[in-house]
């Protein structure tokens, strides 16, 4: 299957809830202001929030339609969420010099943070880059393990060392070894978790201060690993972790297996930080950066191109 075909089965079910939330409102006579009003409820309700809902709404309401039916309805509502989704979908750009360029990754448990390092880094190997990965979460067993087995899965080394270790110490490590070794990207799993506000910050200020010995420029990126199952909670979580992590852009999961794709034009609209790649399976080859018409259209429930 194609990167497209992946992309639209995986927007399937938000198309459908879509749908669901706009039937009956083309087909009514006059686009009212009660018309336009259900058409914004019935996208809050679809989990684009209420800014970028409102936004389309007015946009609806500047053509002063006297009917809309419902291909013109998808239509619009395709161009008006390729408009807010356009200025976020920017390239994940490997600029850093001296090598490597350090990416942190952060995200809650279980929003799909290890898993989603693998698949950037095969991505970034796809792209010829040179990946190593560092198991800087340190707080479980278990995710230390989880990242040696994307490692031998994608071809990538790891560094990693003991449970309940020193996160700082294996980025330190593992920056001496990507210099050694000349690869271009070091990909780092945090525990990087908001249990605890303090411990997080601790945790990353220790992390910048012993990547700034090396490279004053490093990390380049912080990215947040974000559940779009989660919905509006998800919008709550890059509030906090903007604030006290920092965050360069966000990496959006799990849009697949959820009715609430919705929410990446929330998080478009409302933050405006870039989302440099998109999950929509659980295959190694499933998280790519997204054409914005592509997605506007699969969210609208249009065919592609
Ligand atoms: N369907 C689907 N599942 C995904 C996607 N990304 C991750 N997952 C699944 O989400 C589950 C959790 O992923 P993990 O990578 O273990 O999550 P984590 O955030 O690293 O968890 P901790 O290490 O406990 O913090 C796994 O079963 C993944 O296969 C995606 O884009 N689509």
């Amino acid at each position: 299957m194609s990167w497209l075909d992946r992309l639209r089965g995986g927007f399937a079910k938000t198309a459908e809830k879509v749908a669901d939330n706009l039937t009956g409102l083309a087909t009514k006579a006059a686009l009212d202001t009660s018309t336009l009003d259900d058409i914004e409820e019935a996208l809050i309700a679809s989990d684009l929030g209420p800014e970028a809902s409102k936004r389309i709404r007015d946009a609806i309401a500047a053509r002063r339609y006297e009917q809309l039916d419902e291909r013109g309805l998808r239509t619009i509502l395709a161009e008006e969420i390729e408009k807010i989704l356009a200025p976020v979908a920017k390239p994940l750009e490997v600029y850093g010099f001296p090598r490597p360029h350090v990416i942190l990754v952060i995200g809650v448990n279980g929003s799909g943070k290890t898993t989603t390092i693998g698949k950037l880094g095969a991505w970034l190997k796809d792209e010829d880059y040179g990946v190593l990965l560092a198991a800087g979460d340190t707080f479980r067993a278990a995710a230390i393990e989880q990242l040696r087995i994307w490692g031998d899965r994608i071809g990538a080394p790891v560094i990693s060392g003991k449970e309940g270790g020193d996160p700082a110490g294996i980025v330190f490590d593992g920056v001496k070894q990507a210099t050694a070794t000349g690869e271009d990207v070091l990909i780092v799993d945090t525990a990087g978790r908001l249990q605890n506000k303090t411990h997080l910050m601790d945790e990353l200020s220790k992390i910048r201060r012993v990547l700034g010995r090396l490279n004053p420029d490093a990390p380049h990126d912080v990215l947040l690993v974000l559940d779009a199952t989660t919905g509006q909670n998800a919008l709550a979580q890059v509030e906090v972790f903007r604030e006290t992590a920092g965050v360069t852009g966000l990496l959006m999961t799990k849009l697949d297996g959820t009715a609430r794709g919705g929410v990446m034009v929330a998080a478009a609209e409302k933050f405006g930080l870039p989302i440099y790649a998109i999950g929509v399976g659980e295959g190694v080859s499933d998280l790519r950066p997204f054409d914005p018409r592509a997605v506007a259209r699969a969210i609208a429930g249009l065919p592609p191109e």
